[in-house]
């Protein structure tokens, strides 16, 4: 089946986007109410910004390998507390409408939501993966309107089977961080299932979404695993496979650290001062990687513009690069990245028990700018998911 879902795939990225004339409904689906219930930002700030409608617009299929998903639920990341406030827009303009053709085009109103499980509704004519009524689950780009609403459009290739084994509402929280700990561990550090097993990793700040996550990918891959969180969140991180456990809270965590083995490769959730002393943890001259999940991309592009915000991440990089090269360590950038197939693969894991979903709350849809607050305190411990489909529904 995926190899089938490649070649489909390999199909349709050679086709023109060109707007689709027809679609294959799910019979319940209704297609003929253009409205639906979402909550919307309407301009950037604080939570109160969040507003609830009856009223926003029904999704529309407009390139034929495009689906429209029911969302069942939808789970919250840093990234939406971050783009409530403004974060990444001038990139996010730029992915929305990359020639500026719309030019009084805007936003908003504005979805949040970047994590979606549910049921497909419609497809387009050149889908031929899924079809009406298919279980899916999929991480939205930060560009697309978002799953805090009951209807969602994405791209075929973004859209992936959920998990046999698990409710939409426990499958929500997996697919946004396991695309970027899978884009930051597979595409950036070069890891996979069958070069793991002699490596040792470190994933600073293991304990919120992204390091629940790559725990237990590179544990299933035979990897060997340190994590560093808080004293509070060991038993989690332990239950999840990790093999030590380093607390940061008390003591000196580069001490503690430096006192081990060197790591081939470094996941960093934390970013700032750490990246500092971080990268000397590596092996040197053995092809060890630094990976960064915490960048100033979207910063930069915001305060100087895209041109000079390019520039601006063009110049930072490649002088960490350099600086890291001389020491003997690789230094990157890790970012998201929506991708169907590798949510394939993570089905597959999740189903052969290799990869367990970690909820730490759950909340009704009239709940969301409470969820959010609650992203928004920190202290993580796995995800916070909201159902927009109660479960007897499903
Ligand atoms: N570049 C990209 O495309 C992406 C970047 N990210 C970024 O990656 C980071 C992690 O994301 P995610 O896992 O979803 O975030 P979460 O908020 O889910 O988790 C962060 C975790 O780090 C812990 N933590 C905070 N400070 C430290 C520290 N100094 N040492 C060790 N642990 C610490 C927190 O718990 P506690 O405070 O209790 O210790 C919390 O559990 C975020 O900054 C996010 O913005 C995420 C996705 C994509």
């Amino acid at each position: 089946m995926r190899v089938f879902r490649k070649l489909v795939c390999a199909g349709v990225c050679l086709r023109l986007n060109k707007p689709t004339e027809g679609v294959r409904s799910f019979s319940t689906c209704p297609r003929l109410q253009a409205v639906m219930q979402a909550w919307v930002i309407d301009h950037y700030g604080d939570n109160s910004v969040f507003r609830f409608t009856k009223n926003a617009a029904f999704p529309s299929i407009l390139y034929p390998n495009e689906v429209i998903v029911q969302v069942h639920a939808a789970a919250l990341n840093p990234l939406d507390v971050n783009m409530r406030g403004g974060y990444g827009a001038a990139t996010m303009a730029m992915k929305r409408d990359p020639l500026n053709i719309n030019k009084s085009g805007s936003e908003f109103p504005l979805i949040l939501g970047r994590d979606v499980s549910g049921v497909i509704m419609e497809c387009g004519l050149d889908v031929a993966y899924f079809k009406p009524g298919d279980q899916v689950w999929a991480a939205i780009p930060p560009w697309k309107q978002g799953s805090l609403s009951e209807f969602v459009v994405l791209s075929a290739n973004e859209v992936s089977h959920k998990p046999k084994s698990l409710s939409h509402t426990d499958a929500v929280s997996i697919p946004y961080v396991a695309a970027t700990a899978w884009s930051a561990l597979v595409n950036t550090a070069s890891l996979n299932k069958d070069n793991c097993s002699k490596k040792r990793i470190l994933i600073l700040g293991g304990s919120g979404g992204v390091g629940t996550f790559a725990i237990q990918l590179l544990k299933s891959w035979g990897g060997h695993v340190t994590v560093t969180c808080s004293q509070n969140a060991e038993g989690l991180v332990r239950s999840l496979g990790a093999d030590e456990v380093v607390d940061y809270s008390s003591g000196s965590v580069e001490r503690k650290l430096s006192a081990k083995d060197k790591f081939d490769v470094v996941l960093d959730n934390v970013g700032g001062e750490t990246e500092k002393w971080a990268s000397a943890l590596l092996r040197p001259w053995s092809g060890a990687k630094y990976v960064t999940l915490v960048t100033p991309f979207l910063r930069n592009t915001d305060r100087l513009g895209l041109a000079d915000g390019m520039m601006q991440n063009f110049v930072t990089i490649a002088t960490k690069a350099v600086k890291h090269l001389r020491t003997g360590v690789h230094y990157r950038w890790g970012f998201f990245s929506p991708s169907g197939s590798a949510l394939d693969d993570v089905s597959e894991m999740v189903d052969a028990g290799k990869i367990r979903p970690v909820v730490e709350k759950t909340f009704s849809f009239s709940q969301v700018p409470q969820a959010m607050e609650k992203v928004e305190q920190g202290h993580a411990r796995g995800k916070i998911v909201v159902t927009v489909v109660e479960a007897q529904e499903e």
